[in-house]
């Protein structure tokens, strides 16, 4: 039986086009199982042998189920809301969540026209009255769309797609979003408004397009309705839970909203005797929003490009966990992600107590590269001996803080010794030490600074570091006690405040000595301290950050 490096779990109906991408992958496994969406048991179990899964809006990914997963990697939810995944849970668990914004906003936006202009001429009722043999014309008029006042709550992609079609049909446009600024909005042909308890009472259609979140859950509220036109249409092709069902439905009753369009539930599906599908004002669609040929391949694509290149490649991009890493970028930081990692791993090895914080200065080269996921890396390096989940790029960050390990940043512009430099000096409740590495060319790695000493070592393999008196004979002493145990030293570097005064020996092994051999090390009586500190080999990544 042949072994593949990933295992990728489909649950929810992705397009061939993103399947056939991730089939191409000869170190990925597709599994493509949709029943697993609806038994969060099955899913849990099946998740234990996945490193990826790609989702759309009918898998739930929970706290319950996303717990204890150690192999899962990543989430790819082909489609924009991810109010379907727990993403701090995720986050708690080093998974990367990453979305597909963009791939499916047209298609969205003209099922927005659509059911505005369903609504409008009742093409949904009269359809059905045809079909039941009626020739009703009268009660069916409708209404233009021409010169009447369209709101627009949430102006992101979908909102602005919309605003700009809403124009196409000579509607006045009027928009809220806290994140645009009336400027931007102008540009586009939107009026802004700058609260949304103004927007309501000018429109006669309003429609939605914000993501589900505390603030917007109910936005269209009884008292917003209250305060809106008898004769406005409400579109919602978001979020169910945006509007608040049994305000809307007392208000259709009641002749106080003309009509609504509904293409979202919350739940999904929503009951069968929903009073709001049955309504004889309102439109229904099952989700359709994204459901088109071009959205379901564009997202799917998508999905299975993302997938791959962060569990191949280590890539970020469209992550709502953690930020992004792009095939060039990837490149760019290797080398100085490696060293920043390593600092993380030579600290947590250092004779210590409790780490309570961590300085780290970027200088030179480093101060200009992204330097927040640099100080991940070295989080995540100092983190990941202690703790009993994996840690990594998403999650190393924020189980500093949990921990109220304190890390911050200091990006000193001007260049010091060295063209690039990383320096991490770490306190614990008993003392502060530093340490600091550079980069020689893209990868090639070297310690140059441990405690108050400067050095030119290896930064890679293990390391026997010893404090010592600075004494003839030393050296020779090191060199044939750990010859004579079958210990090859590989490099050494000796860094010293003055010649005879207390010193630092690095040396770079090709195996790993036993305690007996540290020990034999130790007798000399000028040698005050040995310590193995054991890195990854040159070159070795986490495999987090990809092959
Ligand atoms: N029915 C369907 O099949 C589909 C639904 N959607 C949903 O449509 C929504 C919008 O999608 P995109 O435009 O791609 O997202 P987006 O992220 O580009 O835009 C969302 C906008 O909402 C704004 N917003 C957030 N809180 C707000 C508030 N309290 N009031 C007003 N605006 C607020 C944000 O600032 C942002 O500009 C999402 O919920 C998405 O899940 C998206 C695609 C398909
Ligand atoms: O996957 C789908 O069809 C739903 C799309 C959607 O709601 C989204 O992208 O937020």
């Amino acid at each position: 039986m042949t072994s593949v490096a990933y295992r990728v779990l489909v649950t929810d109906k992705l397009s061939e086009e993103g399947l056939a991408l991730l089939r191409a992958e000869k170190d990925v496994e597709v599994v493509v199982d949709s029943k697993l969406a609806k038994d969060p048991k099955a899913l849990k179990e099946a998740l234990k042998d996945a490193d990826g899964i790609a989702i759309r809006s009918g898998t739930q990914l929970t706290a319950e189920v996303l717990e204890g997963q150690t192999r899962l990697k990543a989430i790819v939810r082909a489609g924009v809301g991810v109010d379907n995944i727990d993403v701090p849970a995720a986050t708690r668990q080093g998974i990367v969540v990453m979305n597909t914004p963009g791939g499916n906003t047209i298609s969205t936006a003209e099922q927005t026209m659509a059911l505005m202009l369903a609504l409008s001429r009742n093409t949904a009722r009269a359809d059905a009255s045809l079909k039941a043999g009626k020739w009703d014309r009268n009660s069916l008029t409708g209404v233009q769309l021409e010169g009447k006042t369209l709101g627009v709550v949430g102006l992101g992609r979908v909102g602005l797609a919309v605003a700009q079609r809403a124009l196409g049909f000579e509607m006045k446009v009027l928009g809220y979003d806290p994140l645009l600024s009336a400027e931007k909005a102008q540009e586009h042909g939107v009026e802004f408004v700058h609260k949304l308890d103004d927007l309501w009472p000018q429109c006669d259609y309003i429609t939605l397009h914000t993501p589900l979140t505390p603030e917007t859950r109910h936005v269209v509220s009884a008292a917003a309705i209250a305060s809106m036109r008898p004769t406005v249409r409400i579109i919602n092709c978001a979020r169910g839970g945006l509007i608040d069902d049994a305000a809307l439905l007392e208000a259709l009753n009641a002749g106080k909203v003309a009509g609504a369009a509904i293409d979202v539930f919350d739940p999904e599906p929503p009951p069968a005797d929903d009073p709001i599908i049955a309504h004889p004002k309102t439109v229904v669609t099952p989700h359709l929003g994204a459901s088109t040929e071009e959205a379901q391949v564009n997202v799917a694509v998508e999905a299975a490009r993302l997938l791959c290149d962060y569990l191949i490649r280590g890539q970020v991009r469209f992550s709502v966990n953690t930020p992004t890493l792009d095939r060039a970028e990837m490149q760019d930081l290797r080398g100085h992600l490696d060293l920043a990692w390593r600092l993380g791993l030579l600290h947590a090895q250092m004779d210590r107590g409790a780490i309570t914080k961590a300085v780290l200065t970027y200088r030179g080269d480093a101060a200009l590269k992204n330097t927040k996921l640099l100080t991940a890396c070295f989080a995540a390096g100092l983190m990941e001996a202690s703790l009993a989940q994996s840690v990594n790029l998403v999650n190393a960050l924020p189980f500093a803080r949990e921990r109220g390990l304190i890390i911050e940043e200091k990006i000193v512009d001007a260049p010091g010794d060295f063209g690039t430099l990383i320096q991490a000096e770490v306190t614990t409740d008993r003392k502060t030490y530093v340490a600091a590495g550079t980069l020689f060319g893209k990868e090639f790695l070297r310690l140059v600074r441990l405690g108050s000493f400067q050095l030119d070592a290896h930064f890679d393999g293990p390391l026997l570091t010893f404090t010592h008196n600075d004494r003839p004979g030393l050296i020779g002493f090191l060199g044939t006690t750990l010859g004579d145990r079958g210990v090859n030293i590989a490099q050494m570097n000796v860094g010293r405040e003055r010649p005879g005064g207390e010193a630092i020996g690095v040396v770079n092994l090709d195996g790993i000595p036993t305690q007996d051999d540290l020990d034999a090390v130790a007798k000399h009586p000028d040698i005050l301290s040995v310590r193995l500190i054991k890195l990854p080999a040159q070159g070795e990544l986490p495999s987090w950050l990809g092959s």
